[in-house]
């Protein structure tokens, strides 16, 4: 079939006006937040209803042509991106909150539904929904759940996972998948929802989400300090941890805090220049907690573990605090930064960070490295700014030996070389320093099995 065809033809399954080609539709939709790979779709699709869904899928596995799904763009790891002429399955317009059931806490989510209107939706019911982070306000719900999105709060309430109740999914030959039924519990064999979740459109299409939201936090606290060196940060997590319940747990350095500090927006948390901060996060429902937050804050300045540090006493300071964290990434990315996003178990950290810093600081003394991340689950996220003087071109090639470096670290402490992002295509090749390759086979095997053909998503997680 000629591309041409194959636009007449999607014309034929949604509406008309659903399908653009146009240059700057092809570009917007083509991408997401990645800045590595230049995007090279067929078309855009916009899908209204799961039939149309049905339809589009069916009629690509008879032609054998890619599929993308895109929903929010803010990925970080060109999970989203179409760079090889494939139909981009866009879920703007299947972006309605539909049933919300009490009892059970539950709501049902077309996969447009942006993560802010649903913690907005939660909200107006007096409840709440915990998965959060920076991109809020543009990510989809079916993106999160793709990539099993994570975030500032999963010390407490962990990844997007925990928060599916049940799955409407389309499989790459089109079939209408109702996955676990919003059961709590289901012990009737193998939990096929769980596959979905992180497989980033691999296996095929969420249609349908029911959401479960929680309890909403009373009077949120946060209180960020400064330590002497990042070693200091493991034992005020640990001090913390033993007298409450964090929220959140995070950390950044000082070359991330001068970022943020240069935007001119942003107070500064107290006049102590440290090289480490941690921002940690508790309900304070009641005075007892409160003495509790401030005995261990104590503690850990005489241990020496923490130079100075601030509570905050209202809602605003509470946000203003939270823009220390929140607004690295996007602060950070007009210097082009090579990212990372890694992790290992808690214990492991600061070895695991040493070695990092020592061998990219040994072989690149110029490179600027920003470290920040969720230090409470062992995720740290690595950016390094591009130097000035270099072409983007010759910093990418430098840093694709760093990757190499990091991923042998990673390896070396068994961990993860991603954490939360997702592998797409920019870890895709590195694969294996995570997964066995027993355990890739097994994956590829169950591909296989929901998407005969390979349409949906190629060339993500593997080739
Ligand atoms: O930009 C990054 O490296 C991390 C983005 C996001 O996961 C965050 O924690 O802010
Ligand atoms: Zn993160």
């Amino acid at each position: 079939m000629t591309p041409d065809a194959v636009i007449a033809t999607l014309k034929t399954l949604v509406d008309p006006d659903k399908v653009r080609t146009d240059a700057e539709s092809l570009d917007n939709w083509g991408k997401d937040w990645t800045k590595h790979f230049a995007p090279a779709p067929l078309a855009i699709v916009f899908p209204k209803t799961v039939e149309q869904v049905q339809a589009i899928v069916r009629f690509a596995n008879e032609q054998k042509l890619a599929l993308v799904p895109s929903g929010g763009r803010t990925g970080l790891s060109a999970a989203a991106v179409a760079a090889n002429g494939e139909i981009v399955v866009s879920f703007d317009y299947m972006n309605q909150i539909g049933e919300f059931n009490a009892y059970d806490r539950t709501v049902v989510c077309q996969p447009g539904v942006v993560t802010a209107q649903l913690q907005q939706f939660a909200e107006e019911k007096g409840l709440y929904y915990p998965v959060d982070f920076a991109s809020a306000g543009s990510s989809q719900i079916g993106g999160n759940i793709g990539t099993n999105a994570g975030g500032i709060k999963v010390i407490r309430y962990g990844m997007t996972r925990n928060w599916v109740a049940g799955l409407k999914v389309v499989t790459g030959t089109g079939e209408l998948l109702e996955l676990n039924r919003d059961l709590i519990k289901n012990a009737t064999g193998y939990d096929l929802r769980q596959l979905f979740i992180g497989a980033e459109g691999t296996l095929g299409f969420v249609v349908e989400a029911t959401m479960r939201l929680e309890r909403a936090p009373k009077n949120l606290t946060a209180m960020v300090l400064g330590t002497p060196d990042f070693d200091s940060i493991m034992p005020v997590l640990h001090a913390f941890q033993d007298k409450l319940d964090l929220t959140a747990f995070e950390f950044f350095s000082d070359k991330a805090m001068a970022k943020i500090m240069g935007r001119g927006d942003v107070p500064a948390p107290f006049e102590t220049e440290c090289p480490f901060y941690a921002l940690l996060e508790f309900e304070a429902v009641s005075e007892d907690i409160a003495n509790d937050a401030l005995a261990t804050f104590e503690h850990c300045v005489e241990q020496g573990w923490v130079l100075d540090g601030v509570m905050s006493q209202s809602q605003q300071q509470l946000e203003n605090l939270w823009k220390l964290r929140e607004f690295i990434s996007e602060t950070i990315s007009h210097w082009t930064p090579y990212k990372n996003d890694i992790s290992v178990t808690v214990g492991k950290v600061p070895a695991f960070l040493h070695d990092i810093d020592s061998i990219v600081g040994e072989h690149y003394p110029d490179f600027e490295i920003v470290w920040f991340g969720h230090i409470g689950d062992g995720n740290l996220h690595l950016n390094i700014l591009k130097p000035e003087n270099l072409s983007k071109d010759e910093f990418f090639a430098k840093c694709a030996t760093v990757n190499k470096w990091v991923f042998e670290i990673v390896e070396k402490y068994n961990g993860s070389i991603s954490a939360e992002h997702g592998v797409g295509m920019t870890k895709r090749d590195y694969l294996t320093y995570s997964r066995s390759p027993e355990e890739i086979a097994v994956m590829k095997a169950i591909k296989a099995v929901f998407d005969p053909n390979g349409i949906m998503n190629p060339g993500k997680i593997f080739n």
